[in-house]
C-alpha cells in the first residue's frame, strides 16, 4: 500500500513524539522531585540519570580484556564487602593480589572476605576495620596497615553513600562530603608514602577513585561545602562527586611535580544496580527498581572499568583522567579550574587537619 505521507512529514512526526515524550519524562520527574529539590539539584541529577539509562541503553558495557597475574602486589579496597567494590576485590583476589577489604561493617566484611576465599581457597584477602565516616578511624586504619609492613600498589577510593537523611559524621561534616570525600582525601594522603615507595617507574602504583557522572549535576561552593545553605542530599551528594574529580586530578599534578611513580584515575562505573540507591526518595526507588534489572548495570560489569585503569599494563604513566565504560570521558568544565582545585586541596588539608609533610 502506498503511503500518503512524505519522509520529511515523517521525520518531523518522530522528532515531536520524542519530544513529547521528554517533555512528559521531565514533568514526571519534576514532580518527582518537587518535595525534596533545593536548587534543582534533584531534577538535574534525576534529568543526568535518565541520560545515562539511554546511554547504556545503546552502547554495550565494557569487557575487560585480560589483565596480568598480581601475585606479590597488594591493593586496599575501601567498601569492598558489597557491590562494585566486592567484585573489584574479588577480581582482584582471583588475579593473585592480596587484598585488604576495608569497611565499617565488620559482619559484611567477614562474609565477604568468606565467600571469595569459598570461591577461591587460594585468595589472599582479610578485612580491616575502617569507617570513612570518622577521621580518627581513618588514621587507626592507616596505622593497623602500616604495622602489618605491607607495601600498597593499588589503592580503590570505592565506598559511597547516595541520598542519606540530612546527618553529620562523627566529625559533624555533612555525610556525604565527609564520608565520600574527606574520608578517602585523608585516607590516600596518608597512604601516599606507601604508594610512593611501592611503584616505580614503569610500574606506577594506582590510586582510583570512584567518581559519577553525577559530578555534572555538582556544584563546589568554597563558602558552604556542607550545603547549609540550603540542604539537599541531591546537591551534597553530586558535589562529593565533583569534589572527588577535582582531588584525583590536582593529586596527579602534585604527584608529577614530584617525579612520584604513582599515577591517578577517577572512574564512573556508570548506572548499577547496587544498594546505593536505598535511599532513594519512595517513587523515584519505585521507578529505579523497575528499570534496574532491564537497564541498569550489573556490579561486575560496574567493576570493569575500576580494574582496567588500576590494573591495565596499557594505561600506565596515563593518569589524571576521568574514566567510563573503559575510555576517557568528558568531565564537566570546572573540573579543570586550577584554583577551585588548589582552594578545595587547602580546604580539605585544614578540615582533616593534615601535616604539611604528608602532602606531596
Ligand atoms: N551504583 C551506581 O550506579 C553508581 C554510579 C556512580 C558511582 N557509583 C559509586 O560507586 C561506589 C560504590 O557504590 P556501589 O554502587 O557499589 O554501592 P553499595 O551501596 O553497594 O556499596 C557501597 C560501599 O560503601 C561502604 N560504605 C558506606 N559508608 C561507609 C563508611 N562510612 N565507611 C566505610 N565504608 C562505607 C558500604 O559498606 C559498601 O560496602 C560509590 O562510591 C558510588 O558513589 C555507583
Amino acid at each position: 500500500m502506498q503511503s500518503f505521507i512524505s519522509p520529511v512529514t515523517k521525520a518531523i512526526l518522530v522528532a515531536l513524539f520524542i519530544f513529547a515524550i521528554l517533555l512528559i519524562l521531565y514533568v514526571i520527574l519534576w514532580y518527582i522531585c518537587r518535595d525534596v529539590d533545593c536548587d534543582h539539584a534533584a531534577l538535574k541529577l534525576y534529568w543526568l540519570g535518565l541520560k545515562v539509562l539511554l546511554n547504556q541503553l545503546f552502547c554495550r558495557p565494557f569487557t575487560l580484556p585480560e589483565l596480568p597475574r598480581q601475585h606479590g602486589r597488594v591493593a586496599i579496597v575501601t567498601g569492598g564487602s558489597r557491590g562494585i567494590g566486592y567484585e573489584t576485590a574479588r577480581h582482584l583476589a582471583r588475579l593473585g593480589a592480596h587484598i585488604i577489604i576495608a569497611g565499617q561493617n565488620e559482619v559484611e566484611g567477614v562474609s565477604a572476605v568468606k565467600r571469595i576465599h569459598e570461591e577461591n581457597r587460594e585468595a589472599k584477602v582479610e578485612f580491616e576495620q575502617l569507617d570513612l565516616a570518622s577521621l580518627q578511624s581513618v588514621r587507626k586504619f592507616v596505622q593497623s596497615f602500616k604495622r602489618k609492613g605491607l607495601p600498597v600498589h593499588v589503592l580503590v577510593n570505592n565506598a559511597g553513600v547516595m541520598l542519606v537523611p540530612e546527618s553529620c559524621t562523627k566529625d559533624g561534616f555533612e555525610h556525604h562530603f565527609g564520608v565520600n570525600y574527606l574520608g578517602h582525601f585523608l585516607l590516600t594522603l596518608l597512604l601516599l608514602d606507601k604508594l610512593k615507595h611501592s611503584g616505580k617507574r614503569g610500574s606506577c602504583s594506582r590510586v582510583v577513585t570512584l567518581s559519577s557522572s553525577a559530578h555534572h549535576a555538582g556544584e563546589i561552593r568554597l563558602g558552604d561545602l556542607q550545603n547549609r545553605h540550603c540542604y539537599s542530599a541531591h546537591a551534597a551528594y553530586c558535589q562529593s562527586k565533583l569534589a572527588l574529580l577535582l582531588f584525583s586530578s590536582h593529586l596527579q599534578q602534585r604527584l608529577d611535580r614530584g617525579g612520584f611513580p604513582v599515577s591517578t584515575y577517577a572512574v564512573d562505573p556508570g548506572m548499577v544496580n547496587t544498594s546505593l540507591y536505598r535511599h532513594l526518595t519512595p517513587p523515584a526507588r519505585l521507578v529505579q527498581r523497575a528499570v534496574a534489572r532491564l537497564l541498569f548495570r550489573r556490579p561486575s560489569q560496574g567493576a570493569s572499568t575500576v580494574l582496567y585503569t588500576a590494573l591495565s599494563p596499557s594505561l600506565e604513566g596515563d593518569g589524571g583522567g576521568y574514566w567510563s565504560n573503559g575510555h576517557t570521558a568528558m568531565t564537566s568544565p570546572n573540573t579543570h579550574d586550577p584554583q577551585l582545585q588548589l582552594s578545595l586541596w587547602d580546604i580539605s588539608s585544614r578540615l582533616v587537619g593534615l601535616q604539611e609533610h604528608h602532602q606531596p
